[in-house]
């Protein structure tokens, strides 16, 4: 494992991970088998790991997350992704889990764990998935979550990670908000329809406009609650190359990501430096 110092983010080199599941609603089954993917992951190398968004829980009912929501710093599922971190080394980004918001709904937040376990990040998700889609298909996730108001991203030995998850991934104006982060997460459940038409799409996007590597870690299969969910997990450089890419199921995939790489993209097509925010806002 390179450890860079910091500011030598050119000589960055470690391997990404991430991890599709399906998960139900059962939450001790679903934190069992994402423990095994999290293995699978570490056998494989990976020195940082993203979870994908509801990874212990995807309920029958949107309620039910409501159910097990957490208070900040004090719950089972807390505990249980800062133990994985510790117990393999890694830092473990935790997708999204439900963390209990004042009005008596939750927030979608995605936790990020450093290898000794200490906590060392929180962002909630922003843009809440409320729309209708062709076939009648209907998602209100208003009633039951929160929007985060704040961008984060947490300084990592490999540099800047900022935080989205899913429906986020609609809006570039949260990742150009990290401009110059070198890695960007987006842990989802992205629905089948959606997902076959623009999931690549917008990731790519992210990943080039940005030029940063792009981790998203979605769900992928059939749910309980009879939601279908895309998959097609994926690991995207900063040119906009797919290194691995899942279909559908749950698995884990790996690749690495390389500073001097990154470096190159960005000082020979200088994108983020030609930028003129003052005539068009930030
Ligand atoms: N859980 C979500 O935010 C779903 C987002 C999604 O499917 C999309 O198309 O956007």
């Amino acid at each position: 494992m390179r450890r860079p110092r910091p500011g030598r983010t050119e000589a960055m080199k470690v391997q990404l991970a991430v991890v599709q599941m399906v998960s139900s609603d059962v939450v001790a089954d679903n934190l069992a088998r994402a423990g095994s993917l999290l293995e699978q992951a570490a056998a494989g190398g990976a020195e940082l790991v993203l979870l994908p968004e509801n990874f212990a829980l995807m309920g029958r009912d949107e309620k039910a997350k409501l159910a097990i929501m957490e208070r900040d710093g004090d719950g089972p599922i807390q505990s249980w992704l800062a133990a994985q971190a510790q117990r393999l080394g890694l830092w473990l980004v935790g997708g999204s889990m439900p963390l209990a918001a004042a009005d008596g709904r939750c927030y979608a937040a995605c936790l990020v764990f450093d290898p000794t376990g200490q906590r060392q990040a929180r962002y909630d998700k922003m843009h809440l998935f409320d729309v209708d889609l062709p076939g009648g298909e209907s998602y209100r996730e208003s009633r039951t979550i929160a929007p985060g108001s704040s961008p984060v991203a947490v300084a990592t030995p490999w540099g800047r990670l900022g935080l989205s998850i899913c429906y986020d991934l609609r809006f570039p104006e949260l990742y150009r908000s990290y401009a110059g982060a070198e890695l960007l997460v987006v842990p989802s459940a992205f629905t089948r329809q959606t997902g076959a038409a623009h999931w690549e799409c917008l990731l790519r996007s992210r990943a080039i406009e940005n030029q940063a590597y792009v981790l998203a870690a979605d769900q992928g299969g059939l749910h309980e609650n009879g939601r279908q969910t895309f998959g097609g997990s994926m690991i995207i450089d900063p040119w906009g190359q797919v290194l691995a890419r899942l279909d559908q199921g749950e698995g884990v995939a790996l690749a690495q990501a390389d500073g001097e790489f990154l470096q190159r993209c960005r000082s020979n097509l200088p994108a983020l430096r030609h930028a003129r925010p003052a005539f068009y806002g930030a």
